[in-house]
């Protein structure tokens, strides 16, 4: 099995003597693409986040930042189907949130509940066991435990308890990649995790970071991460970034063009200044610079390359030509196929093949 530890579906058919879990070869997950346009909270009279967008793309890490108190886990219960929406909309490829599509993501929190005198190993095997659908026989329940021990890179750890303040069991961050791997179980195709790396020192973090970045590369999954303070190492493994100041979008789009982004508006970092630290410090700053900043976010959004609209466009754009001329399980004329972005006809025969 270790021969497959990252493998990409090719590799799973390639290598079909290995009997990999069935949850894998026939229930392979569908590669999501998250897209969010106009969100808008309220908790009783206060609103918490106003008109925010966003999209991510299977494989891609997005990176939700902002100060304390900004609305970052707020976005993640919205994204999760948990939290009501005063206005907006929820796109997992063409359609919009709905129970469905919550069964294929999963939320990862910052705290869990585990048993403390368990090994992590006996945790993983009775949420298999719990979690995994009665289809599967007890032997692939285990080969997919020890394909997210592998994943996660928990082998050396894997027969050490949890523990506890009494009792030592696991680090910190292995206890972190311990919560991750319960949620993974599920093959999710959209990861929601709300600070993963929080509490972590640095080395762990990065570590974390890189792997779970990893796995969204080779198995195309969705990741959506809140950050507090992350190391510029961090912060650039990130493909997206969307950074909030008091529930409005402060940024969204590709974080290597963040810097830029405020240099346009004529703040402009030092050399070897972290990047993150930089636009945090310039969205705690004073009311007049985060309102700068906001609106020029906003404008941003005018500009007819913002990508959230494009994205948005392209997904309806194909939705509509489909279910227009052919009905609602459609073979995609070749046309229609080569008119679109790339990476929207990637993501549709991702989905459709
Ligand atoms: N149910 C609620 N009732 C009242 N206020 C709430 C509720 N949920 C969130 N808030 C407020 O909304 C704001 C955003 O909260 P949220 O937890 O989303 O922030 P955050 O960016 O994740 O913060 P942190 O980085 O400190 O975890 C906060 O001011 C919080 O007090």
């Amino acid at each position: 099995m270790s021969s497959v530890r990252l493998f990409n579906w090719s590799n799973v058919v390639e290598t079909s003597a290995v009997h990999f879990p069935c949850l894998i070869t026939d229930h392979r997950p569908l590669p999501i693409h998250l897209a969010f346009r106009g969100l808008t909270v309220s908790v009783g009279q206060r609103q918490i986040l106003q008109d925010v967008d966003g999209w991510v793309r299977p494989g891609q890490v997005l990176a939700v930042m902002g100060p304390s108190g900004c609305g970052k886990t707020t976005l993640l219960n919205c994204l999760s189907g948990r939290l009501r929406l005063d206005s907006g909309q929820i796109f997992l490829n063409r359609d919009l949130l709905c129970k469905r599509w919550r069964r294929k993501i999963c939320y990862v929190l910052q705290q869990d509940i585990f048993f403390p005198d368990l090994t992590l190993r006996q945790t993983l095997e009775y949420t298999a066991r719990l979690r995994l659908p009665d289809s599967m026989s007890h032997s692939q329940k285990m080969q997919y435990v020890d394909h997210i021990i592998d994943v996660l890179e928990l082998q050396n750890c894997q027969d050490t308890i949890i523990g506890d303040y009494i009792k030592r069991g696991l680090s910190g961050g292995e206890k972190k990649r311990a919560n991750i791997a319960c949620e993974l179980l599920t093959n999710p195709s959209l990861m929601l995790l709300d600070e993963p790396t929080s509490g972590l020192d640095s080395y762990a973090a990065h570590s974390l970071m890189s792997t779970l970045k990893k796995y969204a590369a080779s198995e195309g999954k969705t990741i959506v991460v809140t950050l507090h303070q992350p190391s510029s190492q961090i912060f650039h493994l990130c493909d997206k970034l969307l950074l909030l100041s008091a529930g409005q979008t402060a940024y969204f789009g590709d974080t290597s063009r963040v810097v830029d982004f405020f240099s346009s508006i004529g703040l402009h970092i030092m050399p070897h200044y972290n990047p993150a630290d930089f636009i945090l410090e310039q969205i705690k700053g004073s009311s007049d610079m985060r309102d700068k900043i906001i609106a020029a976010a906003k404008e941003e959004r005018k500009n007819k390359d913002y990508p959230t609209e494009l994205q948005l466009n392209d997904c309806i754009f194909i939705q509509d030509k489909l279910e227009g001329a052919h009905g609602p399980y459609p073979h995609l004329d070749q046309d229609t196929l080569n008119s679109v972005e790339p990476d929207v006809r990637k993501l549709w025969l991702d989905t459709h093949s």
